[in-house]
């Protein structure tokens, strides 16, 4: 099964909407074109993590990783997928909490403190593009316009609300065994908010996906830019939030970074860019009015007697399992 490729700038919105809709409800991953994002935009952000990378510990880890998820994650120390990989993940990474007032509301170090504009800029870019997909999802799912129309999702992700929105910056290093478990370099899991953005280079790919359909691990290749001077399409994912709140119908895939042989032999570094999109903390996950869910409703899933939790009571959840903080 290949990934789909969605050109969300096509005039007809109603058949990027339907397409993004058939995507997100079969793989649960697509390639997103005509987004506003540049090539300049993209390489500015991977100079930035690779500029960070290369600083000497002590000033990555100015600012460690705390429960809330923000900060430097040092080797070894993120746990996506306990039962098979015991030790942790190796990979490096720094977390950027949301962007509020033109910072995130935590502290940085010095390095990028020095370099704010950019940052919010990235940031706020990859949190107006998830809108424009949500409001897109909305309307392939055809939400009732008296009940919040396209603007349903929109409407619990306003960009001023706090939310558990991350922008992340990862980096696999080169490391050359080729012991099959040295080769995964991001354990199995699926995304706790409600849609992903991912951004990789050329060269560097690694991400799979376990097919809901086929069963089968897919690998999401780089697809280069078919215009001059635009991003190359953009990987977006359904995360758990989402899948959640269309009673399974979006589906938030497995997913795992895994280095090939031949990279692993060649001693292959591998940056990659993530955002987590969340919504706001208030947000009820309780179900979208959309006909082709309460179908779905009808027969069980979702069921109304369940008790309806907020997004951040199920982020502290799902971050206490992951990094095995004790709440
Ligand atoms: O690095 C990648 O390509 C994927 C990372 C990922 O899935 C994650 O951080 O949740
Ligand atoms: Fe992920």
């Amino acid at each position: 099964m290949s990934v789909a490729v969605v050109d969300i700038s096509q005039a007809d919105s109603n058949k990027a909407a339907q397409e993004l809709v058939d995507a997100c409800s079969t793989l649960g991953f697509v390639f997103i074109e005509g987004s506003e994002f540049t090539q300049a935009d993209i390489d500015q952000a991977f100079d930035l993590s690779k500029e960070y990378f290369k600083l000497p510990v002590e000033e990555k880890a100015e600012v460690p990783i705390t429960p809330e998820n923000h900060g430097y994650s040092r080797i070894n120390l993120e746990v996506l997928d306990p039962e098979n990989q015991p030790k942790g993940d190796p990979k490096e990474a720094f977390n950027f909490g949301q962007f509020l007032h033109g910072r995130p509301q935590h502290e940085l170090p010095k390095f990028f403190e020095s370099k704010l504009p950019e940052l919010t800029y990235l940031e706020s870019k990859c949190h107006a593009l998830c809108v424009t997909l949500l409001k897109l999802l909305a309307k392939g799912l055809k939400i009732e316009a008296d009940k919040g129309g396209d603007n349903w999702f929109a409407d619990r992700h306003r960009p001023n609300e706090k939310s558990g929105c991350i922008f992340r910056f990862l980096y696999y290093h080169a490391q050359n065994s080729a012991s099959p478990e040295e080769q995964i370099r991001a354990g199995a899991h699926t995304d706790y908010g409600s849609l992903t953005l991912l951004f990789q280079k050329e060269g560097e790919d690694g991400l799979e996906v376990l097919s809901p359909v086929t069963k089968e691990w897919t690998r999401v290749k780089f697809v280069p830019s078919s215009k001059p001077g635009a991003a190359p399409p953009i990987i977006v994912n359904v995360a758990d939030l989402l899948s959640f709140w269309t009673a399974g119908i979006l589906k938030s895939s497995i997913h795992r970074v895994r280095f090939l042989p031949e990279a692993q032999k060649a001693g292959r570094d591998r940056y990659s860019i993530v955002y987590f999109c969340h919504p706001e903390n208030d947000a009820l996950l309780e179900p979208v009015p959309s006909p082709i869910v309460a179908q779905i409703e009808a027969r069980g899933a979702n069921r109304s007697d369940r008790e309806t939790i907020t997004a951040k009571q199920h982020l502290d959840k799902r971050l206490a399992a992951t990094y095995g903080w004790k709440k």
